[in-house]
């Protein structure tokens, strides 16, 4: 399948800093991205190359296989983008605003607008100035804009930062159709990996400009620590009795304690077998998946814990 988004060894250099670090991606069609980093991690920088908004160091930016230098006009037909807080036209309504953005696309107004403010769920908001719009509202009239024209390819940065949960779920949901049915191919930036890996079919993780890691969201459930929560009437005869059946006992912030024993998170029910039968009462089993912000965050503990060593070496 044919490579939509693709960038090679991108660098962005700003005076000696370099905030993006030889970041080579490949984006398929239809595939939602999700590029994951912490506040300055380089995603903003990495998404303006990308949208042809700054012109890298060193290294090449191609869309549709081909190489994207000064915004190819033919290529931005077919990008729809929002980089970080959408501007809207403050005075002007939402339908007027709309209006603006599908004149400029060249597209048939007002049957466009109707169409996108429907798909956004924007039409009771029709005739508010962007002004008095929620931020959220402000944020969808945002993506209504990038995605007025139908677009093949949508590049967003943060573009769930100001939505509540319910628009959240609205945005996810509208993403993942629109890569689904109609083939749009999504690159999405956040700094939440929950977020990310509920819509994402690929993550990359970005960290000081080096991206760190690529997976799938697959890859993700099988990589992600998971652990028997035990709880007990009485959790110190329970434990002697696991420690002495060869399992390691981990205690917990929590009540009760936990295992991470291979065997006892696949077969809990050889726990319970066991704890009956030496007469000890389970008041909890629970198979507890890692937290994927913990993932994310060891990921880039690793690698700072790296660095350190490299620096404290070449002392
Ligand atoms: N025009 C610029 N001049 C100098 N440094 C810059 C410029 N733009 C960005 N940077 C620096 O590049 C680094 C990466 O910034 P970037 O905005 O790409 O991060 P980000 O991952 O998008 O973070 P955030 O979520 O906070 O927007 C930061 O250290 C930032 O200060």
């Amino acid at each position: 399948m044919e490579d939509i988004i693709r960038t090679v060894n991108l660098t962005k250099q700003y005076g000696n800093k370099i905030t993006v670090d030889r970041v080579s991606i490949s984006v398929k069609q239809g595939e939602i991205y999700g590029f994951l980093g912490l506040n300055g991690a380089g995603k903003t920088t990495t998404i303006r190359a990308l949208l042809g908004m700054s012109k890298p160091s060193s290294g090449e930016v191609y869309l549709f296989g081909q190489r994207w230098a000064n915004g190819n006009p033919d290529l931005s037909r077919r990008v729809g983008y929002m980089v970080e807080v959408p501007y809207a036209y403050p005075t002007f309504t939402v339908r007027e605003n709309l209006s603006l953005m599908a004149r400029l696309r060249g597209l048939l107004v007002p049957r466009a607008v109707d169409e996108i403010m429907e798909q956004l769920n924007l039409t009771q908001y029709a005739d508010s100035k962007a002004k008095d719009l929620s931020l959220g509202n402000a944020q969808k009239l945002g993506l209504a804009k990038a995605l007025i024209h139908k677009p093949d390819v949508l590049i967003l940065d943060e573009p769930t930062n100001a939505l509540d949960p319910a628009g959240i779920v609205e945005v996810r949901e509208m993403l993942r159709a629109l890569a689904s049915q109609q083939g749009v191919t999504v690159f999405i930036s956040s700094h939440i990996l929950e977020e990310i890996s509920k819509m994402a079919s690929r993550i990359g993780i970005i960290h000081k400009g080096v991206l760190l890691e690529e997976l799938t969201t697959k890859d993700f459930e099988t990589i992600r620590r998971k652990q028997l929560m035990i709880g007990t009437k009485d959790d110190r005869k329970a434990q002697a009795i696991l420690s002495d059946s060869g399992y390691a006992v981990h205690s917990t912030s929590n009540n009760g304690f936990a295992l991470l024993d291979d065997h006892a998170v696949k077969h809990p029910e050889h726990i319970a077998r066991l704890l009956a039968h030496h007469e000890v009462p389970l008041t909890m089993l629970n198979i507890e998946e890692e937290n994927l912000e913990h993932y994310f965050l060891n990921v880039i503990g690793a690698e700072e814990e790296k660095r350190i060593e490299t620096i404290v070496d070449s002392l």
